[in-house]
């Protein structure tokens, strides 16, 4: 059984004005004491697989196939409130989104920790790399590496035994980014299922930090495996992700910078 499992998930979005197949017959597995990396071109559904996970398809959404999390189907609204209360959490591609706006980021890390009894604020900043001097800001005041940072203390917090991130490091400079990561390691090295969203292939493949790696296109998964199965893929979508300067496009750079 693993923590979270998409099952021939499709997610239809009817907006009124538009509508699009958003995730077409997804299958993906997320297993305990794992990093999944999460891959694909912008706009292919990788943050619609977060919000699928973690209960939060927008009201718009329609979908077929199962989600389940620790085995168990997950149904309706009562019960992803409850998952999202302890067992799931989700940091978001905006890390300002996992907070409200009123309130410093400080109080509302303080009442998760009442909520939870875990982690201490202070341990969960530290781990998340968050500076804890601007703790006393409001969400709007903090730079988007800042808040990212916030959003996951925040979410680690609950210590779920789910943790998906949206871009974790997308807003970090490289040595913070890299630290960021081993911060998800060690968080999947306790037992916990580790979901991240990602564009950074170069730094998964320089810390080899994820066990795993999934690539959607076009709202599908097309390959997955662990690092060097998917590296010696020879699929050009995949390659494109491993090797993002092809030896033609190489060659116009010289050609541009002679
Ligand atoms: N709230 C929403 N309502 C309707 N459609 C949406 C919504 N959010 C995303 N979409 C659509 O779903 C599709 C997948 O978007 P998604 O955000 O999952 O892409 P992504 O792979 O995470 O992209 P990126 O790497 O740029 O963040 C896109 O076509 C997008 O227009």
């Amino acid at each position: 059984m693993h923590t979270a499992e998409l099952s021939d998930l499709t997610v239809h979005v009817d907006t009124g004005r538009w509508s699009e197949t958003v995730l077409d017959s997804v299958n993906l597995v997320v297993p305990a004491g794992r990093i999944t990396a999460l891959l694909g071109e912008s706009g292919c559904g990788k943050s619609m697989v977060a919000a699928a996970l973690t209960g939060q398809l927008p009201p718009a959404a329609r979908s077929t196939g199962d989600v389940r999390i620790n085995g168990a189907v997950v149904r309706d609204q009562r019960q992803w409130r409850k998952l999202r209360a302890g067992t799931i959490g989700l940091v978001p591609q905006s890390g300002v989104a996992a907070f409200a706006a009123e309130r410093t980021v400080g109080a509302q890390l303080r009442e998760l920790q009442r909520l939870h009894r875990g982690r201490s604020v202070e341990d969960a900043c530290e781990a998340a790399l968050y500076p804890s001097e601007v703790l006393d800001l409001h969400p709007h005041q903090h730079s988007s590496g800042q808040i990212q940072r916030a959003a996951l203390a925040a979410a680690l917090l609950p210590g779920p035994e789910l943790l998906v991130v949206d871009e974790p490091s997308a807003s970090l400079d490289t040595a913070t980014a890299h630290r960021v990561w081993a911060t998800l390691r060690a968080y999947a090295d306790t037992g916990a299922a580790v979901l991240a969203i990602t564009h950074d292939v170069a730094l998964l493949t320089e810390t080899g930090v994820a066990e795993l790696m999934v690539f959607m296109r076009d709202g599908r998964t097309i390959a997955a495996g662990p690092p060097a199965e998917m590296h010696a893929l020879e699929v050009p979508y995949v390659q494109g992700f491993f090797h993002p300067l092809g030896q033609s496009c190489r060659s116009c750079v010289a050609r541009t910078m002679a």
